[in-house]
């Protein structure tokens, strides 16, 4: 079995994900992996970057949909934006006029770019292996709030019928859809999982 090629995604306006991002693929590399570093294009205007001080952007190439469905996993490295997911990040992401067609490309697997030249691409990505990692300013100042707000954009804009986050399936706008082969066989290793940690608690 080969290792699974893995992306770190990261945006960073003032270095501190970069630097987590070095951190998390030594961590990889440490457990026998490799990874690599790519970021979130910029869509702040250079004026607003000067007005907030933000430092040039650190030197990694820039992610597209192309290139993302081309990794087995990947991690989001995620600054803190009023406890949320950065609005550049979340832009990226978009896909929101466009749900028909997103569920029509998870049934065909085919390559999906939304008008706004999101990095999305629905269905290529359904089965692939995320995660993701945060920063703040305070101590944890919000921190929870970023993974659990980033998780319901992400979730709806690609990472579907199947996540880290437990096992799903899209039903269609009028239930006219049903769970694929790939979602169920997710639902079997999630309660297989499910009940090897339950099976060790002593009821
Ligand atoms: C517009 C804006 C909103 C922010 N909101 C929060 C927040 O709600 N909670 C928090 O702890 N930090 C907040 N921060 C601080 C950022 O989380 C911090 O600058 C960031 O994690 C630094 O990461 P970076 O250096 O990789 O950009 C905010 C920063 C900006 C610019």
């Amino acid at each position: 079995m080969s290792s699974p090629s893995i992306a770190i995604i990261i945006y960073s306006m003032y270095g501190h994900i970069a630097i987590m991002a070095e951190s998390v693929k030594k961590g990889i590399e440490e457990a026998g992996g490799t990874a690599e570093i790519w970021q979130i294009p910029e869509t702040l205007p250079q004026e607003v970057l000067t007005k907030m001080h933000a430092p040039p952007k650190p030197d990694y190439p820039i992610i597209d949909a192309a290139k993302l469905a081309t990794f087995d996993a990947f991690i989001m490295g995620i600054p803190t934006r009023i406890r949320q997911l950065p609005r550049t990040m979340e832009g990226a992401f978009r896909s929101s006029s466009l749900c028909l067609t997103v569920l029509i490309n998870i049934e065909t697997n085919q390559v999906f770019w939304d008008s706004t030249g999101s990095l999305w691409q629905t269905g290529a990505l359904v089965g692939k292996y995320a995660g993701a990692f945060v920063s703040s300013a305070g101590p944890g100042g919000g921190q929870e709030m970023t993974i659990n707000s980033a998780l319901s954009t992400l979730t709806h804009h690609g990472i579907v019928g199947g996540s880290p986050w437990g096992a799903g399936t899209f039903a269609g706008k009028m239930g006219e859809r049903q769970p694929s082969a790939l979602e169920l066989q997710m639902a079997v290793i999630q309660g297989k999982q499910f009940y090897g940690v339950v099976s060790r608690v002593k009821f």
